[in-house]
């Protein structure tokens, strides 16, 4: 362990992301009836070029007009090689409101892009004297962003989530696939003539996973995109809940309650973790590092495992 210690991300529940394009407006009173932590209305990729402007307007007014509780709410603008972003922010900080919360950047590919996009949004906020700094979540959705995942996740203070964007990053990297996310037909081991698929977004997302937790940052798995199959969601999210994801994107209303099901811990995870926990300060209490619980070792790093599932726990109850 370094002498540097890790940050903590920030103390938000983040296990679902529900997306709605802003060219939809009749849904905006859906999105925020959900039980997604975060919302994400829509400027890029579910809007038609033709429907950008119109959709900008639609959320500006939904920013303020609607309640949104205790919901981070959060913007994806259009990405920084369209001519919509900069008057996506400018539009947004200067006639949204303080309700909004971060700004979401997609197609990230390096840290400059985060200072381009922090220089407008600060200078705005000034010249507007916002209270409210806006935060960032940026996608990692294309190989210049995996190859840069570190000095983007250290690029802003402002940056508090990092997701990653299984269709376009599919693309740059030139896969063989049309799904988003999930299993894919032709990734897998052979073995006795037996297929066992394997996870062709794993290395991404623990590239995502360890640039976040150095710096501080919510790791996200995003879409999932065929919403018809329940179990391929539940399988792809167990997989980034374990790999130290805290949360998945929702393209349907009907993925919000397999998100946080998945990212919520269950209670008897946590009553074993908590269980874990007095084991290690009883035997604090006899003076040993390391001990037996279950019939298997537990020791001070247990604590810390512990600890991860507990204060899960503790954030979402509030
Ligand atoms: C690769 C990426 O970039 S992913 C992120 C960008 N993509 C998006 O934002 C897409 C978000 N999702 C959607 O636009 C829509 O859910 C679609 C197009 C996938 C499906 O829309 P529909 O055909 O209307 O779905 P469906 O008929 O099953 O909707 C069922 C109900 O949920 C509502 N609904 C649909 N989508 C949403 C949503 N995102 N949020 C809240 N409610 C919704 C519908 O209005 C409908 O409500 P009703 O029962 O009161 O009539
Ligand atoms: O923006 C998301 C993606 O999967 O692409
Ligand atoms: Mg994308």
């Amino acid at each position: 362990m370094s002498f540097r210690l890790q940050p903590p991300a920030p103390a938000r529940p983040n296990r679902c992301q529900l997306f709605g394009p802003g060219s939809r407006p009749a849904i905006f009173a859906k999105m925020a009836a959900s039980e997604a932590d975060v919302i994400n209305l829509d400027l890029e990729d579910s809007v038609a070029p033709s429907d950008k402007a119109v959709a900008r307007e639609n959320i500006i007014e939904a920013i303020s007009g609607v309640d949104w509780g205790r919901k981070t709410l959060s913007v994806r603008i259009n990405g920084l090689d369209t001519p919509w972003w900069y008057r996506d922010v400018v539009d947004l900080l200067e006639k949204g409101g303080e309700r909004l919360d971060q700004i979401m950047i997609p197609k990230v590919g390096c840290a400059e892009d985060i200072y381009a996009v922090d220089a407008l949004v600060t200078a705005v906020e000034r010249a507007m004297g916002r209270t409210k700094p806006i935060a960032f979540e940026v996608i990692i959705e294309s190989a210049a962003g995996i190859s840069h995942v570190e000095e983007i996740a250290k690029a802003s203070p402002r940056l508090q989530a990092m997701s990653l964007g299984a269709a376009d990053f599919a693309a740059s990297m030139g896969m063989q696939t049309t799904g988003i996310g999930g299993t894919q037909e032709n990734y897998y081991m052979l073995r006795e003539g037996v297929k066992h698929w394997s996870d062709p977004w794993h290395w991404a997302q623990a590239a995502i996973v360890a640039a976040c937790r150095t710096h501080g940052i919510l790791p996200v798995d995003g879409p999932f995109g065929d919403f018809s199959d329940d179990e391929g969601f539940r399988a792809q999210a167990r997989r980034s809940a374990t790999l130290g994801m805290v949360g998945k994107w929702a393209i349907h209303p009907k993925q919000v309650t397999l998100a946080n099901e998945v990212f919520t811990p269950s209670d008897a995870a946590v009553a074993e973790a908590r269980e874990i926990l007095e084991a290690m300060e009883a035997a604090k209490a006899r003076g040993e590092g390391a001990t037996v619980y279950k019939g298997r070792l537990v020791d001070i790093a247990s604590i810390k495992q512990a600890e991860v599932i507990v204060r899960q726990a503790e954030l979402i109850a509030g």
